[in-house]
C-alpha cells in the first residue's frame, strides 16, 4: 500500500480496471450471467492491495464508465461500482490485519490471511452490498441465489487470478526475461480459461474443459521458481480428478451451475498448488536457516579450537620458560646450584651402572673481590659471564655440565672422563680464562680486565660414590689451589 501514486498510477488503475471489466463482460456476454464478472474482482483487489484507498476513485470511475457505455442500468445501480471498490478495500484491510508481507504466497499463514481474510471479505461484502442494491433496483425475487452465485463466482475467481497478479509484480533483482514470461504465462492461461469457459457454455463442448483443467495448473506450476516434482504431481492428480468429476456430471448442455463447479474445481487445484508451494518454500527456508546456523556454529568451534591451540602453545612456552628460569642462573645462563646438583646425582648413578669414569671440578675466580672493588659490580658481572663463556668453549656441549654454585664459585661435571682427560680439559679452561682480555667502559675510559681461576679436581672412585663427598674433595683441592698460589689446578688426594 506504500507504492508511489500519482496521475500515471491513477490513469493506469482506471484504464486497467475498465479494460478487464469490459473484456470479461464481452467474453461472458453470451451467457448474460453474473459468473464471468469475477476477473474484475481479482483486478480490483490487486489494485486496492497495491495502492490502498487512493485506488478507490479510479476503480469507481472505471466501473461506472463501463456501466454507462455498455450497460443500460438504472441510476441507483451505479452505486454497485462504489460497493465493489469499498469491498475490495475492506478485503485488503482484513488481509493486512493478519499479513503485512507483500508476497503472501511464501507461507501458509499468509495464504490463509489472503484467501480466508482478504478474498472472502471481498466476495461476501461485495455480494451482499452490491447484490442488495441490484435486488432492490431490479426487484429480483430469487435474491438468495443471486447473492450466493455472486459470492461463489467472486471468491473462486479471486483465488484463480489475484495471486497471479501478486506474483507478477513481485520485485526481483536481476530477473531474466524467461522469468518474466513465467509470470505472464499463468495470467494468459487464466484469460484463456475465462474464454474457454465462455465458449464451452456456448458450444457445450467438453474438449475445452480438458484444455482448461490441465493447462491451468501446469502453466501455473511454471510460475513458481522453486517448483518440485511433488508439486507437479499434485497439480496433475487433483486436476485429473476434477476433470473426471466434471466430465462424468455433464449431461447435455452446460448450466451456469456446472460452469461454476468447473471454476470451483480449478480453484481447488490452484489453492492446493499455492499451499504446497508455500510449505515447500518454508521448508527450504528452514533448511537454509539450519545450514547457516550449522556453518556459523562450525566456524565458531573452529575459531575457538584455534584459540585454544594457541593458548595451549602459549602455556607450553610459559611452562618451558618457567622451567628454564627455575634451573638456569639468570646472569651467566649456566645451571644453578639445585639443577647442577640434580645433574651430578643422575650422572653419578649412570656412571655407577656403566662403571664409566666421572670427574668433578670446583672453580673460583682469583681475587674477584678486587675486580668488584675497583671497577664496580657491573664489571664483576661482566667477568662472570666472560669466564663462563670461556669455559663453555673448552668443554663438550651437551655432555659436560657447568653450574654456578653461588657468587664467583663454579663447578664443572665431566661425565665419561678419566682424571688425566679432566685435568687437560681444566688446563685448557685455565689458560683460556687467563688469556681473557675483558673490555670495560670504566668512567668513560676503556679498561681491560684480566682474571685467573683456580681449580680443584676430584674423580669418582670405587670408594667415593657420594655427591657431597665428591664436592667436598673437589672443594678441598680448590682450597689447596688457592693456598698455594692460585691460577692452578690441584687434584684431590694427589
Ligand atoms: N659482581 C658480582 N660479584 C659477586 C657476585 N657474587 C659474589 N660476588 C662477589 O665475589 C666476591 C668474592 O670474594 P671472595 O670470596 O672474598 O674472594 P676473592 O676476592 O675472589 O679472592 P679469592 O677467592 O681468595 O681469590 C665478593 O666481593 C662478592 O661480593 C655476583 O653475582 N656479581
Amino acid at each position: 500500500m506504500n507504492k508511489r501514486y500519482g496521475l500515471p498510477q491513477f490513469l493506469g488503475v482506471s484504464l486497467l480496471t475498465f479494460f478487464v471489466i469490459a473484456v470479461t463482460y464481452k467474453l461472458g456476454f453470451a451467457t448474460q450471467n453474473i459468473v464471468t464478472i469475477w476477473p474484475s474482482a481479482a483486478v480490483t483487489y490487486w489494485v486496492a492491495r497495491k495502492y490502498g484507498k487512493r485506488a478507490l476513485l479510479p476503480i469507481i470511475i472505471a466501473e461506472s464508465f463501463h456501466a454507462y457505455l455498455f450497460l443500460n442500468i438504472l441510476p441507483l445501480a451505479y452505486l454497485v461500482p462504489v460497493t465493489n471498490a469499498f469491498a475490495a478495500y475492506l478485503g485488503v484491510l482484513v488481509e493486512r490485519r493478519f499479513n503485512s508481507q507483500n508476497n503472501p504466497l511464501t507461507s501458509l499463514p499468509h495464504i490463509i490471511a489472503l484467501v480466508f481474510g482478504g478474498f472472502l471479505t471481498l466476495a461476501v461484502s461485495g455480494a451482499i452490498l452490491g447484490g442488495s442494491i441490484m435486488v432492490y433496483v431490479y426487484k429480483i425475487e430469487d435474491w438468495p441465489e443471486l447473492i450466493w452465485l455472486w459470492i461463489l463466482s467472486d471468491y473462486t475467481g479471486l483465488i484463480m487470478l489475484a495471486p497471479l497478479l501478486i506474483i507478477f509484480e513481485q520485485p526481483n533483482k536481476g530477473i531474466t526475461s524467461g522469468e518474466i514470461l513465467l509470470r505472464i504465462l499463468p495470467i494468459l492461461t487464466a484469460i484463456l480459461v475465462i474464454w474457454v469457459m465462455g465458449e464451452t457454455q456456448l458450444l457445450a463442448h467438453q474438449g475445452y474443459y480438458i484444455v482448461s483443467m490441465i493447462l491451468t495448473p501446469l502453466v501455473l506450476l511454471l510460475a513458481f521458481k522453486q517448483q518440485t516434482h511433488y508439486l507437479c504431481i499434485n497439480y496433475t492428480l487433483v486436476c485429473s480428478g476434477a476433470l473426471l468429476a466434471i466430465l462424468s456430471s455433464i449431461d447435455g448442455d452446460l448450466t451456469a451451475n456446472l460452469w461454476l463447479s468447473n471454476q470451483h474445481y480449478i480453484t481447488q487445484v490452484i489453492l492446493i498448488g499455492y499451499v504446497v508451494h508455500a510449505v515447500n518454500l518454508q521448508r527450504m527456508q528452514l533448511l537454509k536457516n539450519l545450514r547457516e546456523e550449522r556453518d556459523l556454529l562450525e566456524n565458531r568451534v573452529n575459531l575457538r579450537t584455534e584459540q585454544l591451540a594457541e593458548e595451549v602453545a602459549a602455556n607450553k612456552r610459559i611452562a618451558l620458560e618457567m622451567e628454564r628460569l627455575a634451573t638456569i642462573d639468570s646472569l651467566t645462563e649456566v645451571l644453578n646450584r639445585r639443577a647442577f646438583q640434580q645433574q651430578v646425582d643422575s650422572e653419578m648413578i649412570k656412571a655407577q651402572r656403566s662403571l664409566n669414569p666421572l670427574c668433578l671440578a670446583m672453580m673460583d675466580i682469583d681475587y674477584f673481590k678486587q675486580v668488584n672493588d675497583r671497577y664496580g659490580h657491573a664489571a664483576g658481572d661482566l667477568v662472570l659471564i666472560a669466564v663462563c663463556n670461556a669455559i663453555k668453549q673448552q668443554i663438550r656441549a651437551d655432555i659436560d655440565i657447568l653450574g654456578r654454585l653461588g657468587g664467583e664459585e663454579f663447578a664443572l661435571l665431566l661425565p665419561d672422563t678419566r682424571l688425566e682427560e679432566a685435568q687437560s680439559c681444566l688446563e685448557r679452561c685455565r689458560r683460556a680464562i687467563a688469556e681473557l682480555a675483558i673490555p670495560f667502559d670504566y668512567k668513560n675510559e676503556n679498561v681491560t680486565i684480566r682474571v685467573t681461576c683456580s681449580f680443584g679436581l676430584a674423580a669418582q672412585s670405587a670408594t667415593n660414590w657420594s655427591r657431597d663427598q665428591l664436592l667436598i674433595d673437589a672443594d678441598n683441592a680448590l682450597y689447596q689451589a688457592k693456598k698455594t698460589g692460585r691460577n692452578k689446578i690441584i687434584i684431590s688426594n694427589l
